[in-house]
């Protein structure tokens, strides 16, 4: 596999020789100034045109590179978290903790190009998650070989995008990363809102980067390029790609949002790289088409977020303590995958573990973000107001009116999607600037040299999520409306790119009992507006089932949880079966929302059923971690694999687990998941009295990780269902010895139905040999192939028998059937039906008593080959039966795989029979399997 961008070119250019060479053809025939703005003939779906190389080389090149990677240097060398002005910067290298970034699922990638369309098809449903790091953001993930030009990478609201294209500018203007890469150019749209008037291309880039300025413009763009733009979210250009006109000159002037949109689309510098950052609700301004990857950043996986804190802190009994607390708590916990919540937890904790008296310990994001107003309020108070103590009293109506003022700033400039303020915006708001300086852990300054664009001062909030918080207290306190909570749900949901989200869910959560408490610490008023939470609530309800997107829903889920509503898994589960998902399932990042948005809530489950969140397997193992909130978690037949294991064993291992009965049965484990999840189950944490692991493909090594865990934790495990597997005679022993060690406490070990079979894929494991009974068949009906065939044709001269059909022309295998069974037909012909039934369906007359699947003592599918299964006129169907669950299923089975046809589920109460009712002209053939 190729790791630098510039062997991905090469590799490019050996996978498709010839679109590679027309690039180039391109090139050279052109003269120098038109070969940098040619655009290739791209009137679909461009294919990529990558800078291949070689590339120019020179002095000019590379003191122009040194100077812009100094300056990128500078720049990015130290993280924005307020603390500028007290002349304390953090360095990025420091505090970076490596994110999690995966795959952000399909959904939004261009699948168009052909060559995707067939890497797409090939491509198996995956289960697993493929993590990126972010200095390779550009490798093609899941199997693609095409190179990728436009990649978008997608994260909630302080999940670290801005952080990560810092690192990756940082690493690479240091020489460690990506240095195939010529130039970077960071254009973040919240600069790019700023500009006005028309600039070409060159003269955009120019005032950005101006180190480029000794560099031709021509020449420029022979170099492999990367142009970051981050945040998309807050862009407030109309990127309209469908009206802007079509520009392919870099050194001609227009628009902004022409540029962008051309360069986006590809018209302009089709070779250049591109990363676009996003908040997952404003996504959407970009077409798929345009955009060849997208992945999602995660956050902090567990172990990431203890080594946040470990970094952050050098008292390391410090960070101890406080990772001890943040893990007493689930929702702290949880909600620390979010970075910027770290950051603020850090801060807020610091301060809270330096006082005696801590008060409540802050437990959701708006308690969080209100504890943080009030460190750095009385950060200020400390420091400006000490000499003056019957100043103190006033500080609190002070306090009150400058928050207000700075929310009001907030507010209207969120609303309007402002970012970045001047100094008349301040005191347009009434905002003295050097009062402004003194909170300056919440509002900082931004020096115009820094982008080298600005000729004034310019401000913003150290986080954007701070703003968002401000808006939102300014609302709180200043609205008095009755319909505060509801008009403003209405407006979020009315925001295109979801730009009021986070404010909404602040909003809400300043409404509740304890919010109200803690404000009042903060800005010392006795009485606050009560709201109809209740009400609120239920006008949410109300909107998830109404036709919104995921991401707006999941928003609403996130409210309801600021909200403390506890009714969160039952509305999640109806939301998710409410069918209004079958058009466009949930994406792996969706689900991960969900389960974020579970987990966060208070909720515990006394039964945790994948099924009921989910009709389809392609993201919902991310609900998995729900399982350590379950006293017992139903996840079997879900299409689990390897990778899943990890994630559970992970939750087994977790001190916050209640689980005590785990059903995985019907999963494709195999030994290396048992393994896997042999780790959790050693672990002393891990409670688990009964374990399922029927039909998961466990052989002798399975058994063996099985055996020894339970020896290292003893005093759990009641019951273990190793049925349907094959332990061998091996496995069957050490399993046996520790039902006999009197240490252990397992008492039920079932090992029944094992053998050989059991190792094969799928339903397969099940298969079972059948053979048609000639006493059954009704006279029309011949028996061939060793029994394994029958046909309709000319009446037979059959003995009259009790179990013979004598009108239906149907026939009954020999073998009764309890247990999980599966087997295959192929049917050809023109009808036929498939099914089981009880010995006792009827046998003589015509009555429904005596038809497959026409009374309650059998159960069949009509299979017409000719017409609904397969246009050739002949068509394989998978039966598979779990007698002891009363589940019948019918598959249609292709080179693709099963397609389930439909399933019935009854409960059974005696042996069933397999049997099959073939009309003229059809026949029906039992497949061997295995
Ligand atoms: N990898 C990381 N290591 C350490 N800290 C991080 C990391 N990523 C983010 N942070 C912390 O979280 C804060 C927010 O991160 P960042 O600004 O990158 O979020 P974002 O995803 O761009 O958010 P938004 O969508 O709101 O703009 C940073 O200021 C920093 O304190």
């Amino acid at each position: 596999m190729p790791s630098t961008l510039y062997e991905f070119c090469l590799y490019y250019a050996e996978m498709f020789p010839l679109a590679v060479h027309s690039v180039r053809m391109e090139r050279t025939g052109s003269p120098a100034p038109s070969c940098v703005s040619m655009k290739s003939d791209w009137s679909m779906e461009p294919p990529i045109a990558l800078r291949e190389g070689p590339f120019p080389t020179g002095r000019l090149l590379s003191q122009c590179q040194r100077r812009i990677k100094c300056t990128l240097k500078k720049k990015c060398e130290c993280v924005f978290e307020g603390k500028a002005k007290e002349g304390q910067p953090t360095l990025l290298n420091e505090i970076y903790t490596e994110l999690y970034i995966t795959e952000g699922g399909t959904g939004g990638v261009n699948d168009e190009h052909e060559v995707r369309q067939i890497e797409t098809a090939s491509k198996k449903r995956r289960t697993e998650d493929t993590t990126v790091k972010c200095n390779d953001i550009f490798k093609p993930l899941c199997g693609r070989k095409t190179p990728i030009r436009t990649v978008l990478t997608k994260g909630v609201a302080g999940i670290g995008k801005t952080v990560s294209v810092q690192k990756v500018i940082l690493d690479w203007a240091e020489g460690k990363a990506n240095q195939d890469v010529h130039f970077i150019f960071p254009l973040p749209f919240r600069d790019l809102n700023l500009i006005n008037g028309k600039y070409s291309l060159i003269e955009l880039l120019h005032h950005f980067v101006p180190g480029l300025k000794p560099l031709k413009s021509t020449e420029l763009f022979r170099y492999k390029v990367l142009f970051i733009f981050d945040g998309l979210d807050e862009c407030r250009l109309p990127l309209d790609f469908q009206n802007n006109e079509s520009w392919v000159d870099v050194t001609k002037r227009t628009s902004l949002d022409v540029l962008l949109t051309n360069l986006i689309k590809g018209n302009l510098l089709p070779s250049a790289l591109l990363w676009i950052t996003s908040r997952p609700a404003a996504t959407n301004q970009i077409h798929p088409k345009y955009i060849h990857q997208v992945t999602e950043i995660r956050g902090f996986s567990d172990a990431q977020k203890e080594e946040y804190f470990r970094k952050r802190f050098s008292d390391q009994s410090l960070a101890s303590r406080i990772i001890t607390h943040v893990k007493s708590s689930r929702s702290l916990f949880i909600m620390c995958h979010i970075p910027v919540f770290c950051w603020i937890s850090a801060t807020v904790l610091e301060r809270l573990f330096s006082e005696t008296d801590r008060g409540e310990v802050p437990r959701t994001l708006t308690e969080m973000y209100t504890h943080f107003l009030i460190f750095h309020t009385s950060l200020k108070n400390d420091k400006y107001m000490k000499k003056h103590e019957t100043r103190l009293n006033k500080s609190c109506k002070s306090d009150r009116e400058f928050l207000l003022k700075l929310g009001k700033l907030a507010f209207h400039h969120l609303e309007r999607g402002n970012l970045i303020f001047y100094e008349q915006d301040l005191t347009e708001n009434g905002i003295d600037v050097t009062e402004a300086s003194v909170y300056s852990g919440v509002c900082t300054e931004v020096f115009k040299e820094e982008y080298g664009l600005y000729q004034e001062k310019v401000y913003c909030f150290v986080h954007l999520s701070i703003q968002e918080y401000l808006a939102a207290l300014y609302v709180f306190l200043s609205n008095s409306s009755a319909n505060l909570l509801k008009t403003a749900v209405d407006q979020a949901l009315k925001s295109k790119n979801g730009h009021l989200d986070l404010y909404l869910r602040f909003l809400l959560g300043l409404s509740t009992a304890s919010s109200k408490t803690l404000l009042q610490r903060l800005l010392g008023q006795k009485r606050m507006r009560s709201h109809k939470i209740k009400e609120t609530s239920q006008y949410i309800k109300e909107k998830i089932m109404e036709n919104l997107s995921p991401e707006r829903t999941i928003n609403l889920f996130h409210c309801l949880n600021e909200l403390g509503d506890n009714s969160l898994v039952e509305e999640v589960q109806r939301y998710l079966n409410s069918g209004r998902l079958s058009a466009e399932p949930l994406s792996p990042a969706q689900y991960s929302a969900l389960a974020f948005v579970l987990l966060m809530s208070d909720e515990e489950l006394d039964v945790f059923d994948m099924k009921k969140f989910t009709r389809s397997y392609t993201g919902q193992w991310r609900l998995l971690p729900l399982v350590k909130t379950s006293r017992t978690a139903l996840v079997y037949r879900c299409e689990l694999t390897k990778k899943c294991c990890e994630v559970l064993a992970s939750a087994l291992r977790s001190n916050s687990s209640h689980l005590k009965e785990l059903d995985l049965s019907d999963n494709d484990l195999q030994d290396s998941g048992v393994k896997l999840l042999s780790a959790g189950l050693e672990n002393h944490h891990c409670n688990v009295e009964i374990l399922r692991l029927s039909g998961c493909r466990v052989t002798e090594g399975g058994c063996s990780s099985l055996a020894s865990a339970l020896r290292s934790n003893p005093s759990h495990l009641r019951e273990l269902d190793l049925s349907y597997n094959h332990p061998g005679d091996s496995g069957v022993k050490l399993l046996s010895a520790v039902l006999e060690d009197p240490s252990c406490k397992l008492e039920k070990l079932n090992v029944d139905h094992g053998g050989e079979c059991r190792t094969r894929p799928g339903l397969q494991k099940y298969s079972c040999q059948l053979t048609l009974d000639p006493n059954t068949a009704h006279r029309r009906l011949s028996l061939s192939g060793g029994d394994r065939k029958v046909t309709w044709g000319a009446w037979q001269p059959y003995p009259n028998l009790p179990e013979r059909f004598e009108y239906r022309p149907q026939v009954l295998c020999r073998e009764s059937l309890t247990g999980r069974c599966y087997w295959e037909a192929e049917l050809r012909g023109i009808d036929a039906r498939i099914g089981v039934t009880y010995k006792g369906i009827g046998r003589k007359g015509h009555s429904a008593d005596c038809q497959l699947g026409a009374n309650d003592k059998s159960w069949s599918l009509r299979c017409s080959p000719h017409r609904n299964i397969e246009p050739s006129g002949s068509c394989r169907v998978g039966v598979y039966l779990d007698w002891e669950a009363g589940t019948l299923s019918f598959y249609r089975v292709s080179s693709d795989g099963l397609t389930l046809l439909r399933r019935v589920t009854s409960s059974f109460t005696e042996p069933l029979y397999p049997g099959f009712l073939v009309t003229e002209y059809s026949s029906v053939s039992l497949c061997m399997l295995g």
